[in-house]
């Protein structure tokens, strides 16, 4: 908030609050009249004295200090960065607690008259409620960055300040303290509110970089350069790419709210899989690396993680794989489900023979996962897992990456060239996601690679000898693809040595021990169950995400819960899918249900859900079937959100 208003706007407005109890709107900014109204509130008069409790006692100062050791270590040097650029305004800059109570201040209070000395040291409470209308207390009370002039001051004894205030906000959105940059009034300098934010920007950078977090961080900029700067966006991440956290840059480059932290997947917002933003990382760690957003807009981002807290990613060298792999990671991820026990079966027989798989099932289903757990469950568990998702590569892009280059191949190369994803595979296991996406021609390249096992970089040079293990996946149906002349047909024999098909989570018969299971991976400490109607319910829905979908429900649902409680229920729900899912409860338990449709619109329902189960969720293909556009089928859906059947 940076007010202008004058003297005798000022006074105006102040005459009406006190013979109205409001401040005509217009005469004085939005923000300071709702300050003091708020003072007013509180019992003050503008010219009487402070509201109680009075300043701190020492020992409940520190108490208070004690309360905020990291804020208090990470502020400082910045408060004394601050002061420097201030130091010939005659000013003080100073540290408030989140209850409004300085502690900590920087610089020479001796320039300042006594009354000023006095209150701006530390133990004085800034709080609206004891100082009325004040920088400090009002970002607190607007969590927003804030400036208070003169007679702006609501206690007229304020009148003698100018000061500028900002709010320092955890990773998460929550207050850890306000920084303020007090003067005498007639002093303060135009660029105060923009350096003191600035600087309030700095200590939360500091504190979320600070050594020893637990999250994996991700740095973005819109230019490459701008990662590291005092404008550069952090977001926290946990280790399967959840956002947990961010700064402020972040929200704004993401687009998303505070309220979304933790409940949205990085890989909802970008287009780039988890799994490939770590691969990058593992391959250049140094290198900031172009990352698309759902929305269109191109940033670049730099992951950065002590090595403890980094997910194992794709590895250029064994010796870099961490050691505790199970023997028979395959087994790990059985929950007990026929279908997916017998394709695990299936694939264990021919771990560490010359014999590609190739992995087909509904998106979500589990199909990295379960690669991954087969790469793990076999001989080849030293080398290097690398995934690459053929349908999220650029075309233009993809050729590079999987056969690499040398030296200067085209513009834009690196000087030094690159092995290219295949080499980088040797000793491993090599999974080309998405395959049914790969543009034909490069098809014809990656045949000659699997059938003479050696890799010619992009613009000349040697053919490198290869060998690695080889797990192909789509969710489309490649024997339909190469029908219609899409998929190469002697490639599609190359790569499917053994098909596996991964069962749909609504065709499962595992839902209880697969919920049970996926719950102690993400609340590892707690024994948390389902109610038992929520449990019921989960296990009729349909599913179109598939494991995908319920693992993110599960994991908002966990989030929902209070700390002394151990059991979701439909509360823990997002209110859309609770809605989504009693819907299908009532549809599911309704004798409606067995009738035969009973109108037009009723029929119309029923022929889109065949369509789309028929379909397995694929909308495009129900489209097709029904003769009708991909809109269409949209525009259905939606309008069936909209009306719960009767
Ligand atoms: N066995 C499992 N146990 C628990 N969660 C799982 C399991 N398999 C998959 N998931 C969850 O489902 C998500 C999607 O898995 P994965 O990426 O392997 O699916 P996919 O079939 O390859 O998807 P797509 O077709 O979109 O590439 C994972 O991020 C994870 O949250």
């Amino acid at each position: 908030m940076k007010t202008t208003a004058q003297g005798a706007a000022l006074r105006q407005a102040r005459q009406q609050l006190l013979s109205h109890g409001d401040c005509a709107s217009g005469l004085i900014d939005a923000r300071l009249s709702r300050s003091w109204q708020r003072s007013l509130a509180a019992g003050l008069r503008p010219t009487g004295g402070l509201g109680a409790p009075d300043n701190l006692e020492q020992a409940a100062l520190a108490q208070l200090r004690s309360r905020h050791p990291a804020l208090l270590a990470h502020s400082r040097p910045v408060m004394e960065y601050l002061f420097a650029q201030v130091r010939h305004s005659q000013s003080v800059v100073v540290l408030a607690a989140p209850c409004g109570t300085l502690v900590d201040s920087c610089g020479d209070p001796y320039f300042l008259d006594k009354a000023a000395r006095v209150a701006l040291t530390s133990g004085a409470s800034w709080h609206e409620a004891q100082r009325g209308t004040n920088a400090i207390g009002t970002a607190l009370a607007e969590l927003a960055p804030t400036e208070i002039h003169g007679a702006e001051h609501f206690l007229e004894r304020n009148g003698f300040l100018t000061c500028a205030a900002a709010p320092i906000l955890s990773g998460t959105g929550e207050l850890l303290g306000i920084l303020d940059i007090s003067g005498e009034h007639g002093r303060g300098q135009a660029h105060t509110l923009g350096l003191v934010s600035t600087a309030a920007c700095m200590i939360e950078n500091r504190l979320l970089t600070a050594p020893g977090q637990r999250h994996l961080r991700l740095h973005l900029h819109a230019q490459p350069e701008g990662i590291a700067s005092v404008g550069e966006g952090i977001v926290l991440l946990s280790e399967d790419g959840w956002v947990l956290g961010a700064n402020r840059s972040a929200l704004a480059l993401l687009q998303i709210r505070p309220t979304q932290l933790g409940g949205v997947a990085l890989e909802d917002l970008l287009d780039l899989r988890f799994v490939d933003l770590l691969a990058a990382h593992h391959r250049h760690p140094d290198r900031p690396q172009a990352l698309r957003l759902r929305h269109g807009a191109v940033l670049f981002g730099q992951l950065f993680a002590d090595a403890r807290t980094l997910p194992a990613g794709p590895r250029s060298t064994p010796a870099a794989r961490p050691a505790a792999v199970p023997a028979d990671a395959l087994a790990q991820q059985d929950t007990g489900d026929a279908r997916w026990s017998a394709a695990a079966a299936r694939v264990r027989r021919v771990l560490g023979k010359p014999i590609a798989v190739l992995v087909q099932g509904e998106s979500g289903v589990g199909k990295e996962w379960f690669a991954r757990a087969a790469h793990d469950s076999g001989p080849r568990r030293s080398g290097a897992f690398v995934a690459v998702n053929c349908a999220a590569l650029p075309e233009s892009l993809i050729e590079a990456e999987l056969f690499g280059y040398s030296a200067g191949a085209f513009t834009g190369a690196r000087r030094e060239g690159r092995p290219g994803l295949l080499r980088e595979a040797h000793g491993g296991t090599l999974f080309l996601d998405e395959i049914g996406d790969m543009p034909l021609a490069l098809q014809t390249r990656l045949l000659r690679v699997l059938q003479e096992r050696e890799v010619t970089p992009l613009g000349g040079g040697r053919a490198v000898a290869v060998d690695f293990a080889l797990i192909c996946a789509s969710h489309r149906v490649l024997r339909d693809e190469v029908e219609a002349g899409r998929f190469r047909a002697d490639l599609y024999y190359r790569i499917n040595g053994l098909t596996v098909e991964l069962p749909a989570l609504r065709e499962r018969s595992d839902f209880d021990a697969l919920t049970q299971r996926m719950l102690q991976s993400f609340e590892p400490g707690r024994a948390l169950q389902i109610s038992p109607s929520l449990l019921a319910a989960l296990a009729r829905h349909h599913w179109p995400g598939n494991l995908r979908q319920c693992a993110s429900v599960l994991r908002t649902a966990c989030a929902l819960l209070d700390e002394d409680e151990d059991t979701l229920d439909w509360h823990h729900l997002c209110d859309d899918f609770a809605a989504e899912l009693r819907r299908g409860t009532r549809l599911a338990t309704t004798p409606s249900m067995a009738r035969a449709p009973q109108n037009l619109q009723e029929l119309s329902q029923s022929a889109l859900q065949q369509a789309l189960q028929s379909c397995r969720g694929n909308i495009a293909q129900a489209a097709r079937t029904l003769g009708v556009s991909r809109q269409t089928v949209y525009r259905k859906l939606a309008a069936q959100r909209r009306t719960p059947p009767a």
